[in-house]
């Protein structure tokens, strides 16, 4: 799917084309629930618009709007506290937005998100898992929770693929930082979802483990077409698993392209200095 141009705003107000191979006819209607591309229409996956978060005086999100293209992988990149996880928890409907609508595969989820729950899921390693039960029970809890049909069948084939086999049994408080991140990619793989969101998903791994896991990802979207939006602080990783960078500061979308656009636009040599340009209020070099 990489290589696609879909035209996206920047917080400039400018229209720019987002990847580098296909010419495309395009009408965007910006922030809709459908996008328009060579005259077809496809529902995006992921409809975000005009989103706040207010925790009491501060302001966490801040009317941000975005669609999310089905098969894509979209990064939420940005500083600490820029936002991405409360956009994460309003898009899984965690977390109540103080105004404007998130639509998942076509459904409001203010209003009907048990409709569309069994078809998501959610990885973050800061969420923890009841330590006392084993990775085998907790797999299994998620799994009536997401009414996967045969549990069993699917945690033996999941702990295959993620090398889990031997550690099923073993209680999941007693895992290492690495086996837990396992551990929560299993969970959010446990009902096969459509649409997946990642909260760091590497966070605290070793390059080799990381690099595993994200080999994982990207055959598993390619093969069940699935739809991720991950936030993280690893430039290599985004550069690596998405087709486009949603660069958020201070809770609202400060740019928005395919990470090589980015590179480009910036003038820099990698998504680390654009990163950086971003977080300390440098105007790109080719704006
Ligand atoms: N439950 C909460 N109560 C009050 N304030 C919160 C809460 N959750 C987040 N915030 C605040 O909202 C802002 C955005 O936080 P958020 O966790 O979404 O950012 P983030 O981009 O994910 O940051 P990080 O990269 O550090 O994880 C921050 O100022 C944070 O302190």
């Amino acid at each position: 799917m990489r290589g696609h141009c879909l035209p996206v705003k920047t917080r400039r107000g400018g229209a720019a084309l987002r990847g580098d191979a296909t010419p495309a006819r395009f009408s965007f209607a910006l922030h809709a629930k459908a996008l328009h591309l060579n005259g077809m229409t496809t529902p995006a996956t992921i409809a975000v618009d005009a989103l706040v978060k207010d925790y009491g005086p501060v302001r966490a999100v801040d009317g941000i709007s975005f669609a999310v293209r089905p098969g894509s992988t979209t990064a939420l990149l940005g500083g600490n506290g820029a936002g991405k996880s409360t956009t994460i928890g309003m898009i899984m409907g965690l977390v109540k937005p103080t105004s404007g609508t998130v639509t998942v595969l076509g459904t409001d989820m203010a209003r009907r998100r048990h409709d569309v729950l069994h078809r998501m899921n959610f990885e973050s390693p800061y969420v923890d898992m009841p330590h006392r039960l084993t990775v085998r029970q907790n797999l299994t809890v998620f799994g009536m929770l997401y009414g996967v049909g045969d549990i069993r069948g699917r945690i033996v084939a999941l702990a295959a693929a993620l090398e889990l086999t031997d550690l099923l049994d073993r209680p999941s408080g007693k895992l290492s930082a690495g086996q837990k991140t396992r551990v929560a990619l299993a969970k959010a793989l446990i009902n096969e979802p459509e649409v997946m969101l990642l909260d760091e998903p590497t966070a605290s791994l070793d390059p080799d483990t990381a690099d595993w896991i994200r080999s994982h990802l990207e055959r598993y979207r390619a093969t069940r077409g699935a739809t991720i939006l991950l936030a993280s602080h690893n430039m290599g990783e985004v550069e690596r698993l998405c087709d486009r960078v949603i660069m958020l500061k201070q809770g609202r979308i400060e740019d928005d392209a395919a990470p090589g656009e980015l590179v480009r636009r910036y003038g820099r040599s990698n998504l680390e200095e654009v990163f950086l340009d971003v977080a300390r209020g440098r105007k790109e070099a080719a704006a």
